[in-house]
């Protein structure tokens, strides 16, 4: 279980999450949903170990969540962050070569599954075909906790649907838990089991996707209300 306990992060001039409280059961489909710059990124970023807390703990399975000792956690940025200079078969080599959990067979199959080809440049690829490599990379490792944020990031209805699909192909719910970050909520909505929506780096709400369905609402919808709310506060 991933477990955020009492969290505040100040950045120099700017408090991004203010005493937040968040539990990740494994096996779950979690969507971290909000306007931007309120702190989803930060959130997975913490997760990741790549910052630490202000104030209040991160832990990765009862364990403080640190960069260099967290072999759980595969995250993936929002940034762009291949090498131009590599082909796709490079990436999957230098990834194989970063992380002990990397599966290259694994890698592959993604890798074809999004029809991109081994010997292909990565500067050559479209912004949607970068997208689908950072997305295989990452789901090549066979770590208990995928962190993706912002996955569909520009990319067309087409690429996001082959992204869904591959998430759903390719993580083992029996033993990876999936945390995503996004603003394509329509998209992400078919594979969540919860939804928490952040604002000002504070809670709104979490709910259970089943939940809010069965009040006649999407998650789009749902995440509308709940902004509407503490506006009227
Ligand atoms: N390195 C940083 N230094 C200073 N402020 C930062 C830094 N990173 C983020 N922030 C600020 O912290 C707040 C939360 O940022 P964060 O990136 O977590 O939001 P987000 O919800 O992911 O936004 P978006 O949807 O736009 O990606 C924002 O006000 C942002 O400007």
């Amino acid at each position: 279980m991933i477990s955020i306990e009492n969290v505040t992060k100040k950045y120099v001039n700017k408090t991004a999450l203010k005493n937040v409280n968040m539990q990740f059961e494994k096996g779950k489909v979690t969507g971290i949903v909000g306007e931007n710059g309120s702190g989803k990124s930060t959130t997975l970023k913490l997760m990741a170990g790549l910052i630490y807390p202000t104030s209040g703990k991160v832990l990765i399975d009862d364990k403080q969540a640190r960069r260099l000792s967290s072999n759980k956690v595969a995250y993936m940025s929002e940034l762009e962050s291949f090498y131009s200079y590599f082909t796709v078969k490079d990436a999957i080599d230098y990834f194989a070569s970063q992380f002990t959990d990397f599966e290259r067979g694994q890698a592959e199959e993604i890798v074809s599954f999004m029809n991109l080809e081994l010997n292909q440049k990565v500067k050559h690829l479209s912004k949607g075909n970068r997208g689908r490599l950072k997305i295989a990379i990452t789901l090549a490792r066979r770590a208990p906790y995928i962190l993706l944020d912002e996955p569909f990031s520009g990319l067309d209805p087409m690429v996001r649907n082959s992204i869904v699909k591959g998430l759903i192909k390719f993580i083992d719910l029996e033993k990876q838990t999936l945390i995503v970050t996004t603003h394509e909520i329509l998209e992400i909505e078919p594979i969540l089991d919860d939804a928490i929506v952040i604002k000002g780096g504070e809670i709104l709400a979490r709910e259970s996707v089943e939940d809010i369905r069965e009040n006649g609402q999407s998650v789009v919808e749902w995440m509308e209300r709940k902004y509407r709310e503490e506006r009227r506060k």
